[in-house]
């Protein structure tokens, strides 16, 4: 378990984290989102004692990362995957990270076949693709067999086949009762892997709260009718906060109301219904929408859209 209290990080007159609370617990898979300079990095380090807090504090399983005993064996971390002696090997990197912490030698071996890498294990990291390196960076994390994960971008640079392993390896990990916390920019991918998000902003916590309840509350829930009868039923469908619109002649697309009213009101009328549903808001779209006043930076494109979208 991970706790965040009024965890605040400044960099001179830069708040990079500010006043954070969450808890992240074991047996779920978290994603841990936010535009980019949301403070994710920053609070990821903290938690594993690379940066300490400004004030406040973070704790896993109730001690900070320095008070622990052996650390590693608490918490696995991957940070940045190309921190790495590139002229060793991946089997020697591991077993000099095994050395210094008293992780027995067959432990390496154990955790080379686990991330898939016994072919190349003697081979130079300097060599690696981004999608091995990524790899051996999980295998670091996962050498103390920690309770508590922690992983920046894991899947950055894998190929389809290794992110699927990835998906697969932290569901199974979260499975077996652990922590594990993990960011990422693929919003499609974090939305299969992540069971409960976290969404920072701005350093702020803008939500702590599940996949389905986050994508759920974003408004961008409308219900899509089709009918031959469209036209004499949008008058019906008329109210405060409802709005309708249409693109072909036999299609509403209806926001305000739910699809069980618009369903009550058509039988009423003996309106015959082809289609009645609901669409709900990808986790890319109810992302954009709950961080829109939290990016730093905007394209001109997207502060268009936006001001159309207000017009
Ligand atoms: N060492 C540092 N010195 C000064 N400012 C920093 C430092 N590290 C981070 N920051 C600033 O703190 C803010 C948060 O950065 P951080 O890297 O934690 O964000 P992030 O959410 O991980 O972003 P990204 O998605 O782009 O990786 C940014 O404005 C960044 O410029």
């Amino acid at each position: 378990m991970i706790e965040a209290h009024a965890l605040t990080k400044r960099y001179g007159a830069r708040t990079a984290v500010s006043d954070l609370g969450f808890t992240v617990r074991p047996g779920a898979v978290t994603g841990f989102l936010g535009p980019n300079g949301a403070g994710k990095s920053t609070t990821m380090r903290m938690i594993v004692g690379l940066d300490s807090p400004t004030s406040g504090r973070v704790t896993v399983n109730g001690k900070q990362y320095a008070e622990h005993r052996a650390p590693l064996r608490e918490v696995g971390a991957m940070l940045e995957a190309r921190a790495v002696h590139t002229g060793r090997s991946a089997y020697h990197h591991l077993l000099a990270l095994a050395a210094t912490t008293g992780i027995p030698r067959r432990r390496v071996d154990e955790v080379v076949d686990l991330v898939g890498l016994r072919e190349v294990a003697r081979k130079r990291v300097g060599g690696f693709s981004l999608g091995m390196g990524q790899r051996l960076g999980i295998a670091g994390a996962l050498l103390g067999d920690p309770a508590t994960l922690v992983l920046d971008e894991p899947v950055n640079g894998l190929d389809p086949e290794g992110v699927l392993w990835i998906r697969t390896l932290l569901r199974d990990l979260a499975a077996e009762g652990r922590t594990v916390l993990l960011s990422s920019h693929l919003m499609s991918e974090m939305a299969l892997t992540a069971e409960h998000l976290i969404v920072i902003g701005r350093g702020r916590l803008i939500a702590d709260t599940s996949v389905e309840e986050f994508v759920r509350n974003a408004s961008g829930h409308t219900v899509r009718v089709r009918s031959e009868e469209a036209d004499r039923l949008r008058p019906l469908l008329a109210g405060p906060g409802v709005s309708v619109t249409s693109d072909e002649r036999t299609v509403l697309i209806v926001s305000g109301i739910s699809s069980d009213r618009i369903g009550r009101l058509a039988a009423d009328e003996g309106i015959a219904l082809a289609e009645l549903v609901p669409q709900h808001a990808s986790l890319e779209q109810a992302f954009m929408e709950m961080t829109r006043d939290a990016v730093e930076f905007q394209t001109p494109d997207a502060a268009m859209v936006d001001e159309e979208v207000a017009a």
